[in-house]
């Protein structure tokens, strides 16, 4: 038997979803970059349950259905109010929040397609009310319930702040939130299709999903961009902290990726809107600090930032607390992740790799006393 560290290169499913081929991501075979362009985050999701783009009519329909959820239950929320607030992170809340979400739903346990096409509108709806509610309820303030004539998008950023987005935050959000959609078999997305292989339900398939994408070394690198950009705190210290951490041999957040060599394909689109919103704001500084980094990591070590990089600076310039940025993925991921559910059960076998053993030959028990 031999091993593959990390599973690198194995390829463990087969998918209709999205693909990473010579470093061009599509969804359903569409370019990134034309979707980031041009598709509403409401469209990609229908694209990437639906495998095709919705025309008018669906697509009014489909933004009924999710504004028809998106209320969550009271006692979820009533639920937050008994954490220990202010020591909690919100994916840990988050991913409390949506397994709790299964107690309230009589369908749960049910494996129709029908049912489980309602629990994937459901969470999709009810995820970013959870987010936000938690954000709010964490400061003292009462959750803001959902307007349905918003996008997605502006709901979010609306029920976070409790006023309207301004058009170009929209936009910036809008457009994070569909390049962070789905990607293939990243970690989170994996975990999620190896729990529902065992024909477990939607809620746990997306808790155990929402427990992978927290780590650093997946989603919640975005988390720690800001707090490394924070703790340099102006250009001029850029180039000391980032040659130490490299001498160390210490991770600089943000860079590097299993299966790009070039880059991330998503890097630029959000680098471009950290220079514009950081511009807007005033506070240019986080964009020229990141392009310092992006200098010395790329250029001397040859690791393209990854998609977590600029959005760290591009949340920071929408007024969004540091520790959201890792839900606001779980937000978009959603997406992918059910897409992903959907397909493993409309095709299921049990995910169960073997290990290769490298502890001790047989050993004798030896009772207690003679221990
Ligand atoms: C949405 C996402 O999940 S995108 C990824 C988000 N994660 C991060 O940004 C965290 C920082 N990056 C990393 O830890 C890695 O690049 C990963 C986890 C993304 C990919 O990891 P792997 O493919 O397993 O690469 P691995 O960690 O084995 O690194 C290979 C080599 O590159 C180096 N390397 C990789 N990433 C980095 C980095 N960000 N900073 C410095 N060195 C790095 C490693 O130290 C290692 O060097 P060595 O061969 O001298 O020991
Ligand atoms: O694919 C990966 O390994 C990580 C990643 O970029 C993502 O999940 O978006």
């Amino acid at each position: 038997m031999s091993t593959t560290r990390g599973l690198e290169g194995v390829v463990a499913a087969q998918t209709a979803i999205s693909s990473i081929i010579d470093d061009t991501l599509t969804y359903v075979g569409y370019d990134i970059d034309d979707l980031a362009d041009n598709a509403s985050f409401e469209e990609v999701v229908y694209l990437l349950w639906h495998k095709r783009l919705p025309n008018k009519a669906e697509l009014t329909e489909f933004k009924q259905q999710l504004a028809d959820q998106m209320v969550v239950p009271q006692e979820v929320l009533d639920h937050f109010k008994t954490y220990p607030i202010d020591k909690v992170h919100p994916m840990t809340a988050l991913r409390t929040a949506v397994s709790m979400l299964g107690l309230y739903d009589e369908k749960a346990e049910d494996m129709s397609e029908e049912a489980n096409y309602q629990k994937a509108i459901s969470l999709q709806a009810k995820i970013p009310s959870l987010v936000t509610a938690f954000a709010r309820i964490r400061k003292g303030l009462e959750p803001v319930a959902p307007k349905s004539d918003l996008s997605y998008a502006a709901n979010f950023l609306y029920m976070l702040k409790g006023e309207l987005p301004e058009a170009i935050e929209e936009e910036a959000f809008n457009k994070a939130l569909v390049l962070h959609a789905d990607h293939e078999l990243n970690a989170s997305t994996f975990t999620a299709r190896v729990c529902v292989a065992t024909l477990s339900d939607v809620y746990s398939g997306v808790t155990a999903a929402i427990g992978a994408l927290k780590g650093p070394l997946h989603g919640g690198a975005n988390e720690q961009v800001m707090k490394m950009l924070s703790d340099i705190g102006s250009e001029d210290n850029v180039d000391e902290f980032i040659h130490e951490k490299l001498n160390n041999k210490e991770k600089i957040m943000g860079f590097g990726h299993r299966v790009y060599r070039k880059g991330d394909p998503r890097a630029k689109h959000l680098r471009e809107m950290s220079q514009k919103l950081t511009k807007l704001r005033g506070e240019e500084k986080w964009y020229n600090m990141s392009t310092k980094i992006e200098e010395i990591v790329t250029g001397e070590k040859n690791l393209p930032p990854n998609v977590d990089f600029y959005s760290a600076s591009v949340y920071h310039s929408l007024g969004i607390d540091h520790d959201l940025f890792t839900p606001i993925f779980a937000v978009s991921r959603t997406s992918g992740w059910i897409a992903h559910i959907l397909e493993q059960y409309a095709n299921n076998r049990l995910i169960r790799p073997r290990a290769e053993y490298v502890g001790p030959g047989m050993q004798k028990y030896v009772p207690v006393d003679e221990r």
